[in-house]
């Protein structure tokens, strides 16, 4: 059966690379290119595609905000939802099935003979705090920093822009792809600087296609959590991780952004080491219930033989 697997497009993000890591180019992949992040999951929601990749975090720049609040708005009621009975909100039964490790390398890539010439450049909001320290060095404020939907678009952009003023932010495969001139390579802040995907489906997927056959990592499992918490009650959030650690349960990242409920109050995202299948993990989950407004696990997957190899 041929997979479809959307991605945040065109061809040459760092997100297609991601899929092909994951999926491989073998003629039974199905690519569907996406404009941006929130289409990646309207279509897996209306079964167009079978998985959906999408960046979530990156090394040097921290989350990528908007899977953050894509993740909120999908799995937790909002105010509107709340005020209108007929209007229930139902979490999609898509989950996160896995996850991908991408090193990010940018170049900064134009038609224009010297960088005197660029006036415009052109990149994905999340890349600016990736590429600082090379901006402060070489970037005056006469040239304008406008965002582009990803990083291959915007290589799109300037291969579309005959005027040899433009350029842009990208990776070396949409330096190929649009023939487009490297003024500067590696431009990055971080030599392992590393963009973590998400890979989000309704099945189970094998998270190890193509690791090394000798990878001594044990099999190991992530489960992520969403949950809201009453604004009000002193040590809410404590009692929740305290769950946590009675059942000698690793918490790997707590994250939070606006909840969209009620001013100031916030959803938190909590990343834990185990499977939703051992006991502890899913005696603490169950327990947290009585702790939480909502609670919502986004998936519990197979953690990718990358996380060891791309620190
Ligand atoms: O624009 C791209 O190429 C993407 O795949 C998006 C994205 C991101 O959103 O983080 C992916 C990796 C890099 O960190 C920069 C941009």
């Amino acid at each position: 059966m041929t997979l479809k697997v959307a991605f945040l497009g065109p061809e040459g993000t760092y997100t297609h690379q991601a899929l092909i890591q994951q999926f491989g180019t073998e003629s039974d992949v199905e690519i569907y290119s996406q404009a941006a992040i929130s289409d990646c999951f309207q279509v897996l929601d209306s079964k167009e595609v079978d998985y959906a990749v999408v960046p979530f975090e990156n090394s040097t720049n921290g989350q990528v905000v908007y899977t953050y609040d894509l993740l909120r708005d999908w799995y937790i009621p909002s105010s509107q939802d709340q005020n209108n009975d007929e209007n229930q909100h139902i979490a999609p039964k898509f989950r996160i099935v896995g996850e991908q490790f991408v090193s990010i390398h940018h170049n900064f890539l134009s038609n224009a003979k010297t960088l005197d010439d660029v006036t415009t450049i052109y990149s994905h909001p999340q890349v600016w705090g990736q590429v600082t320290k090379f901006l402060s060095k070489h970037i005056t404020k006469k040239i304008s920093k406008l965002d582009s939907d990803s990083t291959s678009k915007a290589a799109e952009i300037v291969n579309n822009d005959k005027s040899g003023t433009s350029a842009c932010i990208s990776s070396k495969i949409s330096a190929d792809l649009y023939q487009l001139p490297i003024l500067f390579e590696n431009i990055e802040n971080s030599s392992n600087n590393t963009t973590r995907f998400l890979v989000l489906g309704y099945d189970e997927i094998n998270s190890h296609p193509l690791g090394p056959e000798n990878d001594s990592h044990p099999k190991a499992y992530v489960t992520s959590i969403i949950f809201t918490l009453d604004h009000d009650d002193p040590g809410a959030l404590c009692a929740v991780l305290d769950t946590f650690k009675k059942n000698n349960i690793n918490l790997t990242s707590i994250n939070s952004r606006p909840s969209h409920l009620k001013q100031w109050q916030y959803v938190f995202f909590v990343e834990l080491v185990g499977s939703i299948n051992d006991e502890n993990v899913s005696a603490s989950i169950n327990s947290l219930s009585s702790n939480c407004l909502t609670l919502e696990v986004l998936g519990s997957f197979q953690r990718c033989w990358r996380y060891w190899s791309e620190q």
